[in-house]
């Protein structure tokens, strides 16, 4: 069956904020608390969706979840009216308040991980979103997560939509940003590759001493068995709990897979010989060859990958057999990774173009292109059975562009949050998204 990769990306939602939430997360703790510009942040995303869609790349995107989330705030003990509720947590908790004001919805690889319907034994696509229990401020994101993806893929027919996994250290999932799939073209029964960072119940496994493991091997076996993968196309590999150590808190801040190119850091797993003689030979299994792109660390440090987010980049097949690379501005501006990426075009290797984007607003948070976006490869009939007003097109982006104009601040302080105007304008934005969108029922406000 043929299909055709759609890249979700999130929306950035109106109260987007540096809170430095993210322990493990470099950018994130270094930019605690500085000023966010929301407006400027959601632009760039927009700018990205719609410059992919214009070069016929399947794009569609994610809403914003409701911020701040009052149950969240209500369910630790803040009582009164919205306004008391937001003044008693700033005065007495304001951590929790930005957990309830988190701007982390807008990295969708982490809203879920999706399995194609070649892939599954039903035969539908199936998507588990991700419990992201390790932190406070992202856990409470899954029932968002899969009411918008229900909402978009409601044909059960065709799509099932799972409830997160257990919210317990044991089952700590982080979606599709250590997932990915590996095959010859999106239509084919693929290899699905899960990385993970940790084991609950083998000791055996090491794990990183300075900053957690986000994701388990339990996890990641219990998504499989729920999208009803097979096992002989299953791999699991472990991520190098050194590099977890040196900021790469997700396996897409060190490896990025595309159809069957797996470009990786060299010390981006733990047993990489082991691992990728695994992953060849389940890919033999579907008829597909690996190619593995590695990039030493004497081209490229983990500090400068890092820096850079070379690996946080999307590989996109395109229509002459190769593919590009989506990448930051700050690869560009790091020199080793700007020469690497030089040789890496010229090598005629598989990637033949860079695709750069500013998007140094969800940077600044630690997420680059490829958190910005969740990958669903769909087959024709699946495209037609989705909601359709989310697909990215010049319409959409243009009125898009003037709700956020008409909606976003240019500035937003962590003192901000207390301010009670700041809720209504979200809440007022979100509701005329949900309209624009064609979703009435996407938001419990
Ligand atoms: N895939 C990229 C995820 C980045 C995300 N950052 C954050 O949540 C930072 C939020 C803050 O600090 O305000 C994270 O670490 O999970």
């Amino acid at each position: 069956m043929s299909a055709r990769e759609f890249n979700f990306d999130g929306l950035v939602g109106p109260s987007h904020n540096y809170a430095g939430l993210s322990f493990g997360n470099v950018a994130s703790f270094s930019n605690v608390k500085s000023a966010s510009n929301p407006k400027l942040a959601a632009l760039q995303g927009l700018a990205k969706m719609r410059a992919l869609a214009q070069r016929g790349f399947g794009q569609a995107l994610l809403p914003p979840q409701d911020r701040p989330n009052f149950r969240l705030l209500r369910s630790v003990g803040f009582t009164g009216t919205d306004a008391e509720v937001l003044s008693r947590a700033a005065k007495e908790a304001p951590v929790l308040l930005a957990c309830a004001y988190s701007a982390s919805p807008m990295w969708t690889a982490n809203a879920a991980t999706v399995s194609p319907s070649a892939d599954t034994a039903d035969g539908r696509t199936h998507f588990t979103p991700a419990n992201l229990n390790n932190k406070l401020h992202r856990a409470h994101e899954h029932t968002q997560s899969a009411r918008a993806l229900r909402a978009i893929f409601k044909d059960e027919k065709h799509f099932a939509v799972h409830d997160a996994l257990p919210g317990t250290p044991a089952f700590g999932d982080e979606g599709a940003a250590n997932h990915t799939r590996l095959c010859s073209t999106h239509g084919d029964s693929a290899v699905e590759l899960f990385v993970y960072g940790r084991s609950e119940f083998d000791v055996a496994v090491p794990a990183p001493q300075k900053y957690p493991a986000r994701q388990t091997l339990e996890a990641s076996q219990a998504v499989a068995r729920l999208h009803g993968l097979s096992a002989g196309r299953t791999v699991y590999i472990q991520q190098n709990p050194d590099v977890i150590d040196q900021g790469v808190f997700h396996n897409d801040v060190i490896a990025v897979g595309n159809a069957n190119v797996l470009f990786y850091h060299e010390q981006a797993f733990a047993d990489t010989a082991n691992s990728l003689e695994q992953l060849r030979q389940a890919m033999d299994g579907v008829g597909a060859k690996l190619n593995a792109i590695r990039v030493d660390t004497a081209q490229v440090s983990v500090a400068d990958a890092v820096a850079s987010y070379l690996f946080n980049s999307q590989l996109l097949s395109k229509d002459n057999g190769k593919m590009a690379l989506v990448i930051p501005h700050e690869c560009q501006e790091n020199a080793a990774v700007a020469a690497y990426l030089q040789g890496l075009v010229a090598s005629g290797d598989a990637v033949d173009e860079l695709i750069h984007f500013d998007l140094r607003q969800s940077m600044r948070n630690g997420g680059g292109p490829a958190c910005l976006r969740l990958r669903v490869a769909l087959t024709e009939a699946e495209v037609a059975a989705m909601h359709q007003g989310v697909v990215m097109t010049e319409t959409l982006y243009h009125t898009l562009v003037a709700w956020v104009e008409k909606h976003y601040r240019d500035r937003l302080e962590p003192a901000d949050l207390a301010d009670p105007a700041l809720a209504i304008e979200v809440h007022t934005a979100l509701e005329e998204l949900s309209r624009i969108l064609g979703l009435p029922g996407l938001y419990d406000l």
